[in-house]
């Protein structure tokens, strides 16, 4: 459960024109050299412009390894961290295979009760738990979450492709179950660049719903989903004192609708929704004969 940074602490609430903060604005100004894979990412940020979708333009530009890490290899001047991260993300295998047991990924909105189920799935399957972003790089977490949306959404993309790594390895032993993927990396990144109300989303079936052709598929993701009501006695229930963020953050049911919905418009693989409603019991025998179901055909 994250106490500090991210959509705890309400940074999410600000659904920015952040990319035109201060220096590191000139990241997106002057055009990104993408060294990783040839290409200028700037070129990419503009052909990915869409008329059904405008404001849009960051979310699909990270959807490889090599344009997310060229977004941070433009800041290592400014941003030390950025280079550390490189240095892991470039010691990293580039497709990393999956093994034969079954992964299992469980997404939704902050409180929806992942924490809960990923730690009761971990013992009832003898599985494996894993995070994004892993653990190498949380310490940067707070540092990144801080700065403009481009550079944090490509800290957290670059998150998931280190996290593959340790699905693979993990996969080969055993069931492995992950708190967040790509998933809320691309659903956050697309509510946080889309400005006013759900309609606004880039349609369905739109490039930036589509899985990154080059980061390791798990078989299974859930989005648990509760009531706007039910999540907020959850985070009050947590006991954690509320900050002003966080109150502005329950204020701001837009963003949380726009997060949701993106959730549930992604594809291949697409998220099965979970009503998470109902008791820790009840919600982890749905999961789990759902996996049963899934894993045994
Ligand atoms: N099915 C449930 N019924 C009632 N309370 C629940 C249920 N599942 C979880 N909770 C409680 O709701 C709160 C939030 O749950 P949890 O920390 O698992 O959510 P989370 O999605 O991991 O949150 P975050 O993304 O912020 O880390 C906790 O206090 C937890 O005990
Ligand atoms: N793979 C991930 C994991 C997390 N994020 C972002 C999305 C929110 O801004 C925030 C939520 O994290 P939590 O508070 O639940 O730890 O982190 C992401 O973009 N990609």
């Amino acid at each position: 459960m994250a106490t500090t940074g991210s959509s705890v602490s309400g940074r999410d609430v600000y659904p920015c024109q952040e990319s035109h903060v201060g220096n590191l604005a000139c990241v997106c100004d002057i055009g990104i050299q993408d060294d990783y894979n040839d290409g200028n990412v700037m070129t990419d940020l503009l052909s990915s412009y869409n008329p059904a979708a405008p404001g849009l333009r960051f979310a699909a530009a990270l959807s490889s390894r090599g344009a997310a890490r060229s977004v941070l290899h433009e800041c290592t001047s400014l941003i030390p961290e950025a280079k550390a991260v490189l240095d892991l993300v470039d010691k990293c295998p580039k497709h990393p295979k999956k093994g034969d047991f079954p992964v299992i990924v469980i997404e939704g909105l902050d409180a929806t009760g992942k924490t809960t189920v990923t730690q009761s799935v971990k013992e009832s399957l003898n599985a494996v738990l894993l995070r994004s972003p892993p653990a190498c790089i949380s310490e940067w977490r707070k540092t990144f979450d801080d700065k403009p949306n481009h550079i944090r959404r490509a800290f957290y993309a670059l998150g998931n492709y280190l996290v593959a790594l340790e699905i693979a390895k993990a996969s080969i032993e055993s069931p492995v179950i992950v708190d967040r993927y790509w998933h809320s990396t691309a659903a956050y990144s697309i509510a946080t660049e889309i400005s006013g109300k759900k309609q606004n989303l880039p349609p369905e079936h739109h490039e930036v719903y589509q899985w990154p052709e080059d980061l390791l598929k798990p078989d299974l993701v859930f989005l648990l989903t509760v009531s706007p009501e039910e999540r907020i006695r959850r985070l009050q229930g947590r006991g954690l004192e509320k900050t002003k963020e966080e109150t502005e953050l329950e204020a701001n049911s837009l963003f949380r609708q726009k997060v949701e919905e993106s959730y549930k418009r992604m594809e291949n693989p697409e998220c099965q929704e979970v009503d998470a409603s109902p008791s820790r019991e009840e919600v982890l025998k749905t999961i789990l004969q759902l996996i049963k179901k899934h894993c045994s055909s």
